[in-house]
C-alpha cells in the first residue's frame, strides 16, 4: 500500500502543491493526470524525496526514500550513466537492484530496436527514454513510477511501451504514471487522480467513467470546459 501523508510544496510564498491523505492499494495503476503546471511532476518529486516538501509517502509502511531499491521511477530525467552502453547500463542496474531482471531488461531493448553497445549518449531523446523504460520496467519493482513516460516516443513505441508495462506487472504492483497521452493509457489505468493548481481536483475508477459511457478525453473536454467557464 502507498500511503501519501499530507504532502505539500512550497515555493517562497507559493504553495505549488498541496494533498489530502491518500492511499493506494497493491496492484492498482494510477493516472496523474492534469494541465500544463498542474503539479503533476511536483508530486512525484515529494513522493520520491527529490524536493524539499512536507509530509510523507510510504510504501507498506516505509518511507519510500529509504526504499528506493523497491522503486522504479522512469522519467525524462534520465537516471543511466551517459557514457555506459545498454548493456553496461544494465550490468550496473543488477549490481545495484537486487531484483534486476537482465534477460528481460535485454529482450526489452531489442523489442525496442536498440543497439547493446552503443553509448546512450549518443542514442536520441526517443531512444533514451526507451533504455529508461526498458531499464525501469525490469527493476521488478514494487512501486513504479513514470513520470511523461510515452510523450517522446513515435506513435509505433509508444504502443510497445505500453504493452510492455502490463507485461511486466504480476499484480501486486503500484503503478504510477503521470501523462497527457489519454488514449495510449485510458484502458490500462484502473484509477485517476485529477490535480489542477497543486490540488487533488477529483479521484475515481476509471471503471466508473466508462459505466457513463464516457472517456479520459470527455472527462478532461468538460474539465476544462468548466475551468475556463465556455
Ligand atoms: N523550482 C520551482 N520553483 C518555482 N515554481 C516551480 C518550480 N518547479 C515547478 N514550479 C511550478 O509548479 C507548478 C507545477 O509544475 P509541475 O512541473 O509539477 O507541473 P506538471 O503538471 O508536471 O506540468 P506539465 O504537464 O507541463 O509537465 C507550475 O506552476 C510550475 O511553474
Amino acid at each position: 500500500m502507498l500511503k501519501l501523508n499530507e504532502l505539500k510544496v512550497k515555493r517562497r510564498s507559493a504553495v505549488l502543491l498541496s494533498c489530502d491523505q491518500i492511499t493506494m492499494k497493491a496492484g492498482e495503476i494510477v493516472g496523474i493526470l492534469g494541465l500544463n503546471g498542474a503539479g503533476k511532476t511536483t508530486l512525484i518529486k515529494a513522493i520520491l524525496n527529490l524536493i524539499q516538501h512536507e509530509g510523507s509517502a510510504d510504501l507498506d509502511e516505509w518511507e519510500v526514500a529509504k526504499h528506493y531499491e523497491k522503486v522504479a521511477y522512469i522519467s525524462e530525467e534520465y537516471s543511466f550513466i551517459p557514457y555506459f552502453t545498454p548493456y553496461q547500463y544494465g550490468c550496473y542496474l543488477l549490481d545495484y537492484y537486487p531484483c534486476f531482471d537482465f534477460d528481460t531488461y535485454q529482450q526489452r531493448c531489442s523489442l525496442f530496436d536498440l543497439e547493446m553497445d552503443k553509448k546512450i549518449e549518443r542514442m536520441s531523446r526517443g531512444q533514451q527514454l526507451k533504455v529508461e523504460i526498458a531499464a525501469g520496467l525490469s527493476q521488478r519493482a514494487q512501486l513504479i513510477i513514470m513520470d511523461e513516460p510515452f510523450t517522446n516516443l513515435d506513435v509505433v513505441s509508444k504502443g510497445i511501451a505500453v504493452q510492455m508495462l502490463i507485461n511486466s506487472l504480476e499484480g501486486n504492483e503500484i503503478v504510477l504514471v503521470a501523462t497527457h497521452d489519454l488514449d495510449e493509457i485510458e484502458n490500462v489505468l484502473d484509477r485517476c487522480l485529477i490535480l489542477d493548481k497543486g490540488v487533488i481536483k477529483d479521484d475515481f475508477y476509471v471503471e466508473e467513467l466508462h459505466a457513463k459511457g464516457a472517456s479520459l478525453r470527455d472527462y478532461f473536454y468538460d474539465f476544462t470546459k468548466q475551468k475556463s467557464n465556455l
